[in-house]
Formats: structure tokens, sequence, C-alpha cells
């Protein structure tokens, strides 16, 4: 288990690409995502063509980050984000239970999620929102399945990190529902919580099957963003403009730290 490879992108030929995330340990390479978080199609469209000629694996558009969550707007951002993006793009809609923007009822952030999952080439899933629908998390992991996309299983704590075995639990309840990439981001509020985090991850790596993504927010967790594939770091969040949580290097930065932890 945990040699899964997921290749992310609906149209390997087409201008977005597709890229590997996951596969043997220690030699599938760590992948940067970046966020691109800004209010409207038009600020999202420089977002995105600004990201030209830096070490960008795959984007995520914070979709929650949109001044307006109207259908129409998120239509128009939608089309610009996929029409310009050069990478595959993952969309997430980040709810405020978990850090995020998006005030959404359970059913709503489902619809959303389907809808973006029918034109985006991953989606992220929050694994809590499930408990609000009917079939749970993997009823809302199946929609995007079926929809075509990738499902980034997710679960973020921006008060504090919870003891290893529950984290452990976390992951695999996300890797039961269906996830293709099971994801946690914690808040380190000192360096116990990132060795909690880390050692979830490396436990995780060979005992649950997806690629992991496990992230310590903040200061403290800084290492696990640049600990790359050594360490079964799947992917890193990175930022060319605006960060989307604490504790993010630049890009350049952490496509440098990468090649030294994985030569
Ligand atoms: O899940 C994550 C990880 C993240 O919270 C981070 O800490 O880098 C940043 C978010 O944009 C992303 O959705």
């Amino acid at each position: 288990m945990g040699e899964r490879a997921v290749s992310i992108g609906r149209d390997p030929s087409g201008p977005r690409g597709a890229v590997v995330v996951g596969g043997p340990h220690g030699a599938a390479p760590c992948r940067i995502i970046v966020p691109v978080s800004a209010p409207g199609p038009q600020t999202l469209a420089e977002e995105v063509r600004a990201l030209a000629g830096h070490p960008v694996d795959l984007i995520e558009w914070r979709v929650d980050a949109l001044a307006s969550m109207a259908p129409d707007e998120i239509a128009r951002a939608c089309a610009v984000v996929l029409g310009e993006a050069r990478r595959p793009v993952l969309a997430t809609v980040r709810t405020a239970g978990e850090g995020g923007a998006a005030s959404l009822s359970d059913t709503g952030y489902a619809r959303l999620v389907a809808w973006l999952a029918r034109r985006a080439d991953a989606v992220d899933a929050e694994v809590a929102r499930g408990d609000g629908l009917e079939g749970g998390a993997a009823a809302l992991i199946a929609r995007i399945h079926e929809a075509g996309a990738v499902a980034v299983g997710s679960h973020h704590d921006f008060s504090g990190t919870a003891p290893e075995p529950r984290i452990i639990d976390v992951l695999r309840a996300e890797a039961e529902a269906g996830a293709d990439i099971a994801k946690i981001a914690y808040a380190a509020r000192g360096p116990l919580d990132l060795l909690q985090v880390m050692d979830a991850q490396m436990w995780a790596r060979t005992g649950i099957g997806p690629p992991v993504i496990a992230i310590s927010m903040g200061r403290a967790g800084a290492i696990s963003r640049i600990a790359g594939a050594p360490l079964g770091s799947a992917a890193t969040f990175a930022t060319v403009g605006a960060p989307s949580a604490p504790g993010q290097f630049r890009a350049e930065q952490v496509r440098e730290a990468l090649d030294v932890m994985e030569a």
C-alpha cells in the first residue's frame, strides 16, 4: 500500500496537461501546488498568468476567495481560471468552519463541489461536510468521480493539532471514503505538533493507500512544507502571490529545498 500514483488532468494533451501525484516512496517527487485567490475573474486571469515561469506543478483555485459566490460569477471565474491555466487545476471551496470564506449549507457545498468536478481537473472534498449529507463523504467523493475529476479528501484545523492516532484516523477515513489523495492540515502550536503530523504522514504513506499531503501550519510546522518525498509528502502548498495559509514559503524556495531533500 501507499505506492498509488494519481494522474491529475482531464485532458493530458490539452494546454493544462497532466501531473502525476504519488507513486513509489522515495522515487515519486513531491509536487508544488500554488494557490490563486483573487476576488474576481479579471484579477484571477492576471494571477494565473503571473504563474508562468515559476516552479508550479498544480494550481489551486480558492473558489471561496471570490467576492461574489453568485452562480454566474463562479461560472465566469471558472472559465477564466481553466482557460488561462497551463497546469492542472485543483478547485477548492474552503468553508468557514475549516479556515475559509465560504458559508454554505452542506447540500449547497455538495452541489458546488459537483459543479466544479465537471470542469476542474481535481476538486477538494472536506470530509467533515459529508456528515450532513446523505451517503456521507463517500457520496460526495463518488459525485466528484462521476464528473471525471480527481478527489482530494481534506480536513483542516486552524486552532491546533490533534493527537497522532486521531490524525491517522482522519487520513484513513478520507481514504475509505474514496479520496484519491488524502490531505490534512493542522496549526502547529509548537514543535511537538509538527512531529505528530509528520509521524502520521510517514505511517499513512504505507498504511492507507492514497498519496498523502500532511501539513503542519505556522512557523513551528514549516519543515512539513519542505520535507518532500523522503518523509512521505506527495505535494506541498507554496506561494507566488498571496499565501493561503500560515507558514507557506515561496514556490522558488520550496523548489530549491525539495531539490536538496530529494537529491
Ligand atoms: O489544504 C490546503 C493546505 C493549506 O491550508 C496550507 O496550509 O498550505 C492551504 C490551502 O489553500 C489548501 O487548500
